[in-house]
């Protein structure tokens, strides 16, 4: 779950770093769309994401999700913030399907929307996905 803290000031600078520099890594020969994120969690690990194309387009996976994937497959699922950065000038939000799957994760998690510049703006995931389905089993 989300753990609620403020980010540092050299934590928002390695969150913008960080999801700037992943954007390098980013496989998108369909869409030449770069995304990159980075993702903070609770214990400090960082861990960056790219979209990850493919030739059935259907297999696209997000920066987003590339970033939770790879936290949640080394056993971290505490996080403190998500950086998202792409190659154009405006604040790019995640996708609905990204959306859905970071809220199982804690719907106050903040999200920074990165441009080239490194401006950002921060969101919350519960903002850009309120009242969202959730199994109670
Ligand atoms: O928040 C977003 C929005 C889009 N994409 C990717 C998916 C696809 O590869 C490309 C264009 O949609 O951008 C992301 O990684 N994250
Ligand atoms: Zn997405």
């Amino acid at each position: 779950m989300f753990k609620e803290r403020e980010l540092t000031k050299v934590e928002i600078e390695k969150i913008i770093d960080l999801s700037i520099k992943a954007k390098d890594y980013a496989y998108c020969p369909y869409s030449k769309f770069r995304v990159g994120a980075a993702l903070l969690d609770e214990k400090g690990n960082w861990y960056t994401g790219v979209n990850i194309e493919n030739a059935s387009y259907g297999g696209v996976i997000c920066a987003e999700r590339t970033a939770f994937v790879k936290a949640i497959s080394e056993g971290q699922k505490n996080f403190v913030a998500l950086g998202v950065s792409t190659d154009v000038n405006e604040f790019t939000r995640p996708c609905g399907i990204c959306r859905q799957f970071m809220i199982e994760f804690g719907e106050h998690l903040p999200i920074y929307l990165i441009q080239p510049d490194r401006s950002y703006l921060k969101v919350i995931l519960k903002d850009l996905l309120p009242d969202h389905f959730k199994l109670d089993i």
